[in-house]
This record gives C-alpha cells, structure tokens and sequence, in this order.
C-alpha cells in the first residue's frame, strides 16, 4: 500500500499554525482505488478513540489502515460537519448500499473512495464572535453555536488559507460578525470556492495551487448603505495581501452578497462582483465549466469529475438526452461534448446559473454539432413534457430526491403518451402549436441550435440515469420507479463524495422495460431437475 505524507502540510502564511500532529494519507494507488464490493468485508475493528499524535513521522504498518484512513482532526468532536473518524474510505453507509443493489440483482456495484482530506472545494460558513475574535465555521449539531475550524481537514487547504486571511481582515478593520439574536453586525457568511484550473502549471500542481473565490455575505440592503465601506476594504485587504501581486497569490476573487433576512436563508438575491477575475472556471468532465457564486457547484470536484467519466459510458454516441435538475448544465454539456450528443436540454429551476451556462457553451468546441438548450422551470410542473423527445434522462435532484410529479411521469410513460397523442391529434389540425414540450423547446431560456437540422421527436426514453446524494430518498424513488415495472436497475456505482460522513454519492442506471423484481429469499429447498 502506497502512502504519502499529507501534502497540504506546506504551510501557506495565512493557514493557522497547524497542530503537531503528523498525518498520512493515501494516494491514489491505496485508498482511491476503486473496489468492487462483493461481498461487503467485515468492518475493521474499532480503533482507539485519541488523536493519533507522533513526533517523528514513521509510516504506519499497513495493518493500521483503519488508522490510516482516520479523520484525525482536532475538530471532529466539536463541529457538525464530519460523523465519521475512521475508515474514511469505507463510510458505515456502504454496507446498506451494497445490500441494498444485491437484493435488486446488481452484483458488480462499485465504488469509489476518492479523495479523503482537502476534498472540499466549496463551503459555506457562518460568520460570528466578535470582530477581535471572529469565528468562522459550521453550527455545534443542534445549536446555533458556531464551532470555529481553522484547521478543518475536509476543506481544500487554501480554504482554510483564506479563512486565516479574512480573519486577520475583520480584525484590523474592526469588522463586526452577524449577531443572530439582535440581527446586528456586518458579515454574515462566507462561501469560499476554489478553482483547481490553472493551466499555467503542471497538471500534478494544480490541485493544490487552488484559487479561492471569496463570497461576503454582507448584512445589508446592497451595496449603497452606510456599512458598505467596510466591506470594500475588506475586500481590498484580501485582495492586497491573496491577490496575485502579494507573495502567496491565494484569492481568485471577491464577490459581496446581499443579505438582511433574519430567516436562516444564507444568500440575498443581490451579488456584486469586487475584484479580480469575474468568471471563475474549472474542468471537469472533459469540459471547462464556468461556475458564477450563485449557481449550484458540486463541493467535491476530484470525484464529481470521477462521477462523470462513468457517466458517460452510459450515453451512447449521438444521443439526445435531458439533463434535469441540471443547475449550470455541466453533466449536459460534458455529455454534448464526451458522446457527440445530437441534443442536449437542461432544465434547472434557479436562474442564476444561467450566466454560467452560457458561459460554459462559450468555451465548448465549435466542432460540436448538438442542439444545445436551458431552461428556466421548474421539473415538478409537467414533467412529461421534458421526458418525452429523448433517449437519455439524466436526473440529480438535491437531497431530498425526485418530486413526486416526475416519480409519477417516469412510472407512466405510455400512459402519458397515449394522453399525448390524443392531445396532438385534436390540436394539429390547427395551424398554431399547442404541444408544450415543442412550445417550450421554441421558448428555450437559452438556445443553441445545431448546424445539422434537428427533427424534434416524441420519443420516449430508454435509460434514465440517476444521481443521488440523498441515500434514503434515492431507495424510495427506486423502489416506486421498479415497482412500477416500467424501469429496471442495469447499474449502479457509488463515490465518495463526503469522506467523514454518512453520505455518498450514487450513480444508478435504469432501463426501460420490467426487469427482475426483488430477489425471493432462497427457502433451503432443491429445486427438482428437469428431466
Ligand atoms: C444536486 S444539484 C445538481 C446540479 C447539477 N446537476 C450539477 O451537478 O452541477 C440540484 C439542482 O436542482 C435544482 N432544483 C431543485 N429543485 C428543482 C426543481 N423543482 N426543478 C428544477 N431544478 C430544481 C437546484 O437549484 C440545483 O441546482
């Protein structure tokens, strides 16, 4: 088993002077590699619950590899953000995942174990203390105290670079956090997003070298009242002592947000970009995606892109496919790109991540040859209308799973079809369109058409691919889209998107048509041979 010392251990100025602890990780010849788990080991047995600590390091033998994978951060106890201290690489929750494909007949379900610390590439933190004092982290589970975590283990190195930064900022200008209580005070939030894109270095350094982008959520109207000039000189603190010309370039950029909701809303709809680059790009599934602070990002970027290669095995070349819950349409438009799609609709209910999407098509080849669309709407309205007309349904809704409306349509496809149809008859006598799916292909919040004459069909869908964060509403959803035996589970791979937690991320792929129901438990007795 190959192990590597930590390699976020290069001490960045405006990183908190880290504990003496000495950590190890795996690289990716060890933990990140993929496992076909059948059957599911024996769990590891339970480690000692202190700190590992040594003072010279020396590498673990590999029987410690429950040690090895450890959380190991000093945090753990206090804040809420990660459950798990041990076997990263394998969360408790993978057991029920396994069990849970088997039973459903999918044998060969696997799964990656990713990145284990540094993964975090977007997080939102809450603002509070005091401004000779500031606190900057995640709420103690079930209170609305705020657990400092200078030294978080989960979060991409240069976040915690830049939380280090933008404490010493509030500080020296007397910056005063948000008070939940009395609603006073003047930073609220911060998102930090990092983009592991520079081309300018080799690919083994980009990681690492990651840029951070810096969104304050100010508690203010916008960016006219009184308090607003604190926050441009906060935000030229960060710039002058992150940006490119100080001697750590660790700032991509800051935005200011808007915010004075008492509600536990984090973001206002007001943003304002302050300084440095505007548009924030990284790559990930073979395209570079821009990625504007309000649009939805995925956290872990080493094994969204992992995600997406899989993915694309899934899509045959030339498809059309349907990208729901698309947020900036970044699994569309890899997809365009990766399998040469004929057609490409993203749906996606927040308009902010239009922008984004527009600017990610900017980039895209010009030799693609795809009818590209996204729309502004909401998939829980007329579901039908964005399945019918493609081969390919791609799904990713967030935690809480599919809604209930597009559950139905996915269950009774022809049954809608067959409504369809007889809609389509009575109304093509007339000149004027009436079918809502071809309206509102024609009415595409943003349209790109293909060189090649598209025919626009009424198809219906033959593979839907599921991506799932949310374990228990991705078994429910399952469990009602096989029950109605219109679909069948082919395939299924989890990720580990989350390492400390009990989440992760799964790719299931369901075909059209009954399939095998839940496995019958075998009672003992032999079958007769048949003669
Ligand atoms: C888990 S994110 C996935 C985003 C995108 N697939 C990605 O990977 O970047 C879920 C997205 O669904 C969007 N969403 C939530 N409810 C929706 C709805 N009813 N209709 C359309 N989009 C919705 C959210 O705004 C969010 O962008």
């Amino acid at each position: 088993m190959a192990l590597s010392f930590l390699s976020s251990s290069v001490h960045h100025p405006y990183s908190p002077t880290p504990p003496l602890v000495t950590t190890y990780r795996f690289s990716t010849t060890c933990c990140a590699l993929q496992q076909a788990i059948t059957p599911a080991p024996a769990p590891a047995p339970a480690p000692p619950t202190t700190t590992l600590t040594i003072s010279s390091p020396t590498l673990p033998s590999p029987s410690s590899s429950s040690l090895s994978c450890a959380l190991d951060c000093q945090h753990f106890q206090s804040c809420s953000g990660c459950t798990h201290e041990f076997n990263l690489h394998r969360p408790n929750i993978l057991n029920d995942v396994t069990d849970f494909f088997k039973i459903l007949g999918v044998d060969d379900f696997t799964f990656d174990t990713c990145r284990l610390y540094g993964w975090r590439c977007r997080a939102k933190l809450a603002v509070r203390g005091s401004s000779t004092n500031p606190l900057i982290g995640l709420y103690e589970e079930g209170t609305h105290n705020i657990v400092d975590i200078p030294f978080c283990r989960a979060h991409h190195p240069n976040i915690n670079a830049a939380i280090g930064l933008l404490k010493q900022g509030i500080v020296k200008l007397d910056v005063e956090p948000y008070d939940e209580d009395e609603g006073t005070g003047e930073l609220r939030y911060v998102q930090m997003a990092v983009t592991t894109h520079s081309t300018s270095l080799p690919a083994a350094e980009r990681y690492l070298s990651g840029k951070v982008q810096v969104s304050l959520v100010w508690n203010s109207r916008n960016e006219n009242s009184h308090s607003s000039e604190k926050l441009n000189a906060l935000s030229n603190f960060l710039w002058r002592n992150g940006g490119p010309r100080s001697s750590f370039h660790l700032i991509h950029s800051v935005w200011g947000n808007f915010q004075t909701s008492t509600k536990n809303i984090i973001f206002g709809n007001r943003w304002r970009h302050l300084l440095g680059e505007r548009d924030f790009w990284e790559h990930v599934g073979g395209v570079d995606i821009s990625l504007a602070p309000s649009s939805f990002g995925q956290a872990n970027t080493r094994a969204f892109d992992s995600l997406l290669r899989k993915l694309h095995t899934y899509v045959p070349y030339g498809a059309s496919i349907t990208d729901l819950y698309a947020g900036a349409g970044v699994i569309g438009l890899s997809l365009a790109v990766s399998r040469k799609c004929r057609s490409v609709r993203c749906v996606e209910i927040n308009k902010e991540s239009k922008l984004s999407f527009e600017n990610t098509v900017s980039r895209l080849p010009k030799s693609i040859d795809s009818s590209i669309s996204w729309h502004q709407a909401d998939t829980s309205h007329e579901p039908f209308s964005w399945l019918v007309g493609s081969e390919v349904i791609v799904v990713d809704p967030p935690r809480k799973g599919l809604d209930p409306s597009l559950v139905d349509a996915l269950q009774n496809l022809k049954s809608y079809k067959l409504k369809a149809k007889a809609f389509e008859s009575s109304f093509l006598k007339d000149k004027d369109e009436k079918r809502p799916w071809i309206l509102r292909a024609r009415e595409a919040s943003v349209q790109i058409e293909s060189k090649t004459a598209q025919e626009i069909t009424q198809s219906l869908p033959n593979t839907l691919i599921y991506i799932s964060c949310g374990w228990e509403s991705f078994k429910e959803d399952c469990r009602s889209l096989l029950s109605s035996n219109s679909w069948r589970l082919e395939k299924a791979h989890g990720f580990n998107f989350f390492p400390g937690t009990e989440s992760i991320e799964v790719l299931a792929v369901f075909k059209r048509g009954p399939g095998v129901g839940l496995k019958k438990k075998k009672t003992g007795k032999k079958k007769k041979k048949q003669q």
